[in-house]
């Protein structure tokens, strides 16, 4: 496969990563009720998660020619088709659509794209606050703000602990908390205080991706595509994202859309494996 990586290529993304932003937020700050309906999964749609799948979705077929696009808003190909894709992109036009109905600001916008199950480029879009996280392979990760650019890069541990500064751990505010608080209660049994912060979206993965949490424990279900562009962020920043058996998180591997539990880690040299696993 010829390389299609590039700075130019990530600020297409990112573009059109803000412009579904602006789309969301013609309908966030819109006056009126918020018209909520349910998807068969169960889970939270608005009229927002379509605008800026109707952004997304013409704009990537059009970034590379013949490279597809898996949408959580769109039609999912059969198994059979997809797994024949060596390439394509995948979005979450909204992750975080509680948080959205919610009003607290904790929703992104996510594009990947995959290349042989493993995310290599990455757009998180946070538009109520106007930061982007970007990340992709070879290229490294930044962060954008109203400041302007920073390169991003997760934090190491080993100063922390030497200084007794306790850890950071982000999770969901939806999902997983039993689970979480029972982690917690371990990796304090080792390493004293910690601190927890809980939020929304794929948010979580970006903060440790900036250094500012050391671990995502994700102790409940997700889909590829709430992963997939921080996992690459994450990743370009230096750290890691691992299931259960410590094996770095794959895409389109398999029929269903699930991801296994799984941990996001900062800083990949400490010996993390035997504080979670035990
Ligand atoms: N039972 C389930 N199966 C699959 N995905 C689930 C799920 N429960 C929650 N999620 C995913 O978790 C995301 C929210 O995570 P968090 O709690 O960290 O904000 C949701 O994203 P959407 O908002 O895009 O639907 C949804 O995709
Ligand atoms: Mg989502």
């Amino acid at each position: 496969m010829e390389n299609v990586i590039s700075r130019e290529l990530l600020d297409r993304v990112i573009a059109i990563s803000v412009q579904a932003g602006e789309a969301i937020l013609e309908v966030y700050n819109a006056s009126g009720e918020l018209e909520v309906d349910t998807k068969s999964d169960d889970s939270p749609v608005t009229a927002a998660d379509l605008a800026a799948h109707r952004i997304l979705l013409p704009a990537l077929e059009q970034l590379i020619e013949g490279v597809p696009v898996l949408s959580e808003e769109g039609k999912l190909p059969p198994f059979e088709v997809r797994s024949q894709w060596n390439r394509y992109w995948i979005i979450d036009p909204l992750d975080g659509t509680k948080e959205f109905i919610r009003r607290n600001g904790e929703f992104t916008v996510n594009v990947a794209l995959i290349e042989n199950g493993e995310p290599v480029l990455g757009v998180v879009h946070v538009p109520v606050l106007d930061i982007t996280y970007a990340g992709a392979r070879s290229l490294g990760a930044i962060k954008r703000d109203a400041g302007g650019e920073k390169t991003i890069g997760v934090r190491a541990m080993q100063p922390r602990l030497d200084s007794s500064q306790p850890i950071e751990v982000v999770a969901s505010r939806s999902h997983g908390a039993g689970a979480v608080d029972e982690l917690l209660a371990r990796i304090e049994g080792s390493l004293g205080e910690t601190g927890l912060k809980n939020m929304g979206s794929s948010l979580k993965l970006c903060l440790v991706a900036e250094g500012a949490a050391d671990l995502y424990p994700r102790l409940a279900l997700t889909c590829e595509w709430d992963t997939a562009a921080a996992q690459a962020v994450v990743e370009a920043a230096g750290g890691i994202v691992v299931d259960e058996q410590f094996a770095l998180l794959r895409y389109n591997q398999k029929d269903a859309l699930l991801n296994p539990f799984f941990y996001v880690i900062g800083d990949p040299s400490y010996d993390w494996k035997s504080l979670l696993l035990g």
